[in-house]
């Protein structure tokens, strides 16, 4: 017997915050910069004294978060946390390291190049046009709100009195924001609107392009005469027409003939930079992989597969995998489903097959569909759901649902908790029932817990019903329901997957943000949370032990998920990078961490990880199984019974003797993982065999990466940093500390054609970004930062190595660290001298030469090593 989760004793420490400064003070509180000790990430805590506020400005703090917990953007301040503690409001947030645009414009003293404000322009219209698509308005628009970083990204902020607009009536009330920026229709007492934002956009772009304030007056009265009479003095000619008639447009009377957000991003002076706006953006964002995306980025292909999906099952006794002959190539699966002690697959044909693996004399209740009880021991298709194309499965304890092509939702197995949604009228339900309830509801994904079940329309509702206990339906109560109910989502999120666990549910919503309710127990929502280290505050513990209504799971909102999994005591998510971040209990080792210690909050998983981009995910009970992009699958936690597939051990004897907490390998060879799913004990895994697979090299970023583009929201530093926590077996946190080095090389990394569009930095705290020095821009830049960010050891090694470069330290360096070196040197700018401000000539010639010889035995070692496996996978295939 392996031991209680309930022993968990071990007291681990809270997140903890050192004071740097404060940041300046607002109407109703200050806003003040922290240093988080565990990652040394610099995050604002907004300090609102609520006493000080009357009920409506109450309302607006509470508003103020909500929607900025609901924003994932590249472009507008992430929300992080937020607390209340007596009188007192705290809210976490981004820190936007390079003052506003205000700040920017009134330093400058000549008229900024076209391409700059349209860098900037680019940023805000982007996240007018999200906010704006959430059908939020912001309503205080201007310089001051418009918050940059010092590598040039712009973030909007403060969205105190923002309001969502209500759909029947496309004006929001009141009249607000700052004069200067206020729109003819509301001087003249009209209502708020989309095109309000857009008007005080224009006046920002105005600003931009003049560097003076749009409308100007001695006192409020003359400045609304102004705003109404709408004459503003001409744009200097040096800029193009485009750009002058775009503020007009912006700047007209009428709201209606205002381009919206999205006209703006479509203008003919937009998409010829968008696409290169859009990745600078999600670059620029993405800072801590700069070591990543500047130098080559390594993907995988498999280049000879198997061409044949096999499943896999491991678990319940079966302790390494087992492969299910029944699935052939002709009856190849597509997706599969784990329950406590029944399955389910999906074939590529569409068709459903069940089967069992009861243990202890546990009777069946009708949850495989054959219109029977006989426990069918191998996959067996289920006949009466012959003619429906199935698309999808999921298994709860003793029943199960399934989702067809037309969005029809089957359901059969044990109904007591009403978990078939058909009202409760009978116990068993032998065969697929069709649930009436949806006909008008297309299906779109179906999940089952241990005893209830999460639906999302097509329409993107989503419907709970069976056990409510822990408040796992997320409809405000413990009740249990046995018809379908429509949840309420919170903050108009649009959820994109439901994941249920044995008591939990989980909703991933399209902004990236993670929604979850039901037990909390052991944190396996990531709810729980401890601060420290705030001024004038003692620790503070939240310790939430369920919830009963979806909730943004706030330690996620620096990630942007786009996977969740939910197993018995703990959890996992992956992030848009494939970053894998563990919660929950640690008591098998099933967080991965490389310890069996209970951790307060949410941790990143590094050691073999750290390198690779999670794509499968599954957790189970005590145990995590994983599968990567380089086509590996490891598991990790408890393995009593099989679970890990495989015998690892790190404890010698005793409760823990079959666990791991450490990623293992699983298969021999290599895997492309199609379907993963784990529950109670067991694994599922569909997998092809990859026969022969290559690394390859680019210097590009990721295609996967681009793909999603500007909207994810990744906090850089913090995520960076977030590792320093793993790095005990993390491979690669040295090289993630390092700032963008496209800081300084953006103008060296681009050609000089039209298209390629190279973002202004920001140098508040420099003197002047042109000053002449010879220090590197990039170095410049570190150093600027460094007052608040500290440097870890790995940098000091870097940059050490930078100077003290010479032929003979190239020589003498380990061929690994030798190619980063060089790699660095090329990718922060083609001229060596700057890096080596004391080399002489002759050192940057044979500098060059010694680049130059490395590159070509690279280019050799790499083709031997193919050549190699080219041989290797011959061989193979005349041994088979
Ligand atoms: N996320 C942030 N990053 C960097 N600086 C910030 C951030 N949030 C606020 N600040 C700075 O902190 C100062 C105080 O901000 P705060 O939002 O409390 O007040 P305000 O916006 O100046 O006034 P009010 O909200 O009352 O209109 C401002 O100078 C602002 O520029």
């Amino acid at each position: 017997m392996m031991a209680s989760e309930d022993s968990d004793s071990e007291i681990s420490t809270p997140s903890s915050y050192t004071f740097v400064r404060v940041l300046g003070s607002g109407a109703f509180g200050e806003a003040v910069l922290y240093q988080k000790t565990e990652d040394s990430s610099l995050v604002v805590w907004k300090e609102v004294n609520l006493a000080r506020l009357n009920e409506k400005q109450r309302r607006d703090s509470q508003n103020e978060i909500d929607i900025l917990s609901l924003l994932n953007h590249a472009n507008i301040v992430s929300y992080y946390n937020h607390f209340v503690d007596e009188d007192m409001l705290f809210i976490e947030m981004e820190y936007a390291n390079g003052g506003t645009l205000y700040d920017k414009i009134i330093s400058s003293s000549k008229l900024w190049p076209e391409q700059d404000i349209l860098w900037y322009l680019y940023q805000m219209s982007s996240a007018l046009a999200y906010i704006h698509q959430y059908g939020i308005i912001h309503r205080d628009i201007k310089t001051l709100n418009i918050f940059l970083t010092k590598v040039g990204l712009v973030k909007l902020g403060d969205f105190g009195i923002s309001r969502f607009l209500e759909p029947t009536n496309q004006m929001a009330d009141t009249v607000v924001g700052t004069p200067y920026y206020m729109s003819p229709e509301l001087m003249q007492g009209e209502r708020y609107n989309n095109k309000s934002d857009i008007w005080a956009l224009g006046c920002v772009l105005y600003e931009m392009l003049t560097l003076s304030r749009t409308f100007q007056a001695s006192n409020p009265l003359k400045l609304a005469k102004e705003v109404v009479k709408g004459e503003i003095l001409a744009v200097s000619k040096t800029y193009s027409d485009d750009i002058r008639s775009l503020v007009d447009s912006m700047l007209n009377k009428n709201p209606e003939d205002r381009p919206s957000a999205d006209d703006i991003l479509a203008l003919p002076l937009m998409v010829r930079h968008l696409a290169s706006m859009e990745q600078k953006v999600y670059e620029l964002n993405s800072s801590s992989r700069r070591a990543r995306l500047s130098a080559a980025y390594t993907s995988v292909v498999s280049v000879v597969t198997s061409k044949m999906c096999e499943m896999y099952q491991w678990g319940g006794g079966k302790i390494t995998p087992q492969k299910l002959e029944v699935f052939t190539k002709e009856k190849s699966p597509m997706q599969v489903a784990s329950g406590h002690s029944h399955f389910a697959a999906i074939t590529f044909e569409k068709e459903l097959y069940t089967w069992a693996n009861l243990q202890g004399g546990v009777a069946m209740v009708g949850q495989l569909g054959h219109g029977d009880l006989a426990s069918y021991k191998a996959p067996h298709r289920v006949d009466a759901l012959l003619g429906v194309q199935v698309q999808q499965v999921a298994c709860g304890e003793d029943f199960t649902l399934c989702v067809t092509d037309d969005g029809g939702l089957y359901a059969f197995g044990s109904d007591y908790y009403g978990c078939l949604g058909l009202g409760g009228d009978e116990e068993e339900v032998l065969a697929p029932v069709l649930l009436d309830y949806f006909s008008d509801h297309p299906m779109q994904e179906v999940a089952c817990g241990d005893a209830h079940v999460l639906a999302l329309t097509r329409y993107g509702d989503v419907y709970t019903w069976g056990s409510g206990e822990f408040g796992k339906l997320g409809l405000g109560s413990e009740d249990d329901f046995k018809t379908p109910q429509k949840v309420e989502i919170p903050a108009k999120q649009k959820v994109k997957h439901v994941c249920a666990g044995g008591d939990s549910s989980f909703l991933i919503c399209f902004s990236g943000r993670l929604l979850a309710c039901g037990s909390n127990q052991y944190n396996k929502l990531g709810f729980n949370s401890e601060t420290s280290g705030l001024r004038k505050r003692k620790t503070k513990t939240f310790d939430i032990p369920f919830k009963h209504t979806f909730s943004t799971v706030k330690s996620l909102n620096r990630y942007n998920v786009t996977l969740v999994a939910a197993g018995k005591t703990h959890s996992g998510i992956v992030d848009s990078f494939g970053y894998l971040y563990m919660f929950g209990s640690n008591k098998f080792g099933q967080l991965g961490l490389g310890d069996f210690k209970p951790r307060t909050g949410v941790s990143r998983v590094g050691g073999v990880l750290a390198g690779q981009k999670v794509e499968q995910l599954a957790c189970g009970d005590g145990f995590t199984v994983v599968a990567t992009n380089e086509n590996h699958v490891y598991s990790w936690g408890n393995g009593d019974s099989g679970r890990l597939g495989g015998m690892f051990s790190e404890q010698g004897s005793g409760p823990k003797a079959m666990c791991t907490a450490i990623p293992r390998p699983i298969f021999g060879s290599m895997h492309v993982v199609s379907c993963l799913s784990c529950r109670h004990w067991n694994t599922l895994i569909i997998a092809e065999k990859v026969l022969n697979q290559k690394t390859l090299k680019s210097r590009v970023s990721s295609p996967k990466m681009l793909f999603h583009g500007v909207g994810g929201s990744i906090s850089s530093i913090p995520e960076c940093q977030q590792q320093v926590s793993n790095q005990k077996f993390s491979d690669d946190s040295s090289s993630d500390f390092v700032l963008p080095d496209d800081i300084a090389g953006y103008d060296s990394h681009t050609d000089d054609s039209a298209d390629v569009f190279s973002p202004p930095v920001s140098h508040p705290n420099s003197a002047s970004p042109s000053m002449e020095s010879s220090m590197p821009t990039w170095l410049a830049e570190e150093l600027n930062n460094a007052e608040y960010i500290p440097i870890p050891s790995s940098f000091n090694q870097v940059s050490m190595c930078d100077k003290a470069i010479t032929p003979l330290a190239l020589e003498n360096c380990p061929l690994p660290a030798m190619t980063e070196i060089v790699d660095k040197i090329k990718d922060r700018s083609p001229d060596l001298k700057l890096h080596i401000p004391t080399a002489n000539d002759e050192t940057i010639l044979e500098l060059k030469a010694k680049i130059e010889q490395l590159e070509k035995e690279n280019t050799e070692l790499k083709q031997l090593v193919a050549k190699q496996a080219d041989i290797i996978t011959q061989l193979r295939l005349q041994n088979s």
